[in-house]
């Protein structure tokens, strides 16, 4: 059987004189964890935009497990198993971390007022257990709005998990976070997608995440794949080094 979860043929997007999709074809494979690095501009959004319904391409395809998803709405690429966590975490503030779960999973399993008689609703326990998995159990009645931005980028890759994905697509995870949480965060998150067994694709500018976090890297630039490979190899490429860790540094 195929490993390959996601793959993409050709895809096109223009804004105006800009082609931040020039002809993208690209294989995600199961189990492996993708980082997506490149200059600023070069279409790294777009392409998870385009994987996640939210842009639409004026050519191309998107298939997950081999069954062609680019003309259905994000919604109903949730249902078929791709997530996606934002740059900033997309949560509701003046609810607790739990309740957050509950709203995702209360969306995913089609209930009709999760917040009226949240201790019945039987994912209770399957809640706690992801937050547990992103070491944020102890949290789980705070406000979101009282937590640390690392806190909060954890229990939006744990809402994320609760839609029960197979492949989650991340911007930027550890942005806004100090430099000095970032790996403890990458250690809890990466841990979390093993044992809930999803791969995941993250955008990142942060080479010392990207060393350290993943399995294969994609260099993007001016809207197309334009070198693949393991972090060593990528990291070292002197076309990489130029385009895009001089920009970093
Ligand atoms: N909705 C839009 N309307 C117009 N132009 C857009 C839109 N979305 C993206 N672009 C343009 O497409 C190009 C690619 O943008 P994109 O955000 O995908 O790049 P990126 O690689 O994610 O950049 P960064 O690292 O800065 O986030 C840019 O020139 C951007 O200005």
């Amino acid at each position: 059987m195929s490993d390959v979860l996601l793959e993409t043929r050709n895809l096109v997007i223009k804004f105006g004189g800009v082609t931040a999709a020039d002809n993208v074809s690209l294989k995600i494979h199961a189990g492996r964890n993708l980082a997506i690095i490149g200059p600023n501009g070069a279409g790294k959004t777009t392409f998870l935009n385009i994987c996640t319904g939210w842009l639409k391409p004026s050519n191309g395809q998107v298939l997950f497990e081999g069954q062609d998803v680019t003309p259905l709405p994000p919604r109903k690429i949730v249902d078929r198993g791709v997530a996606r966590a934002f740059q900033i975490p997309q949560l509701f503030t003046e609810h607790t971390a739990l309740e957050n779960l509950l709203i995702s999973v209360s969306a995913r399993d089609k209930l009709r007022n999760p917040l009226m008689d949240m201790h019945r609703i039987p994912e209770r326990d399957e809640m706690l257990h992801l937050l547990d998995m992103v070491g944020c159990a102890d949290v789980a009645d705070t406000l979101v709005v009282e937590l640390s931005e690392g806190q909060r980028k954890l229990i939006d890759i744990a809402v994320a998990l609760a839609l029960k994905p197979r492949l989650l697509l991340m911007d930027e995870p550890t942005s806004g976070v100090a430099s000095s949480e970032k790996h403890s965060i990458m250690e809890i998150l990466i841990g979390a997608l093993k044992e809930a067994n999803v791969t995941s694709v993250f955008v990142e500018h942060d080479m010392g995440i990207v060393e350290n976090y993943a399995d294969e890297v994609a260099v993007w630039n001016s809207g197309n794949v334009q070198l693949r490979g393991s972090p060593a190899e990528i990291l070292e490429h002197p076309d990489v080094i130029r385009d895009v860790i001089g920009e970093v540094v």
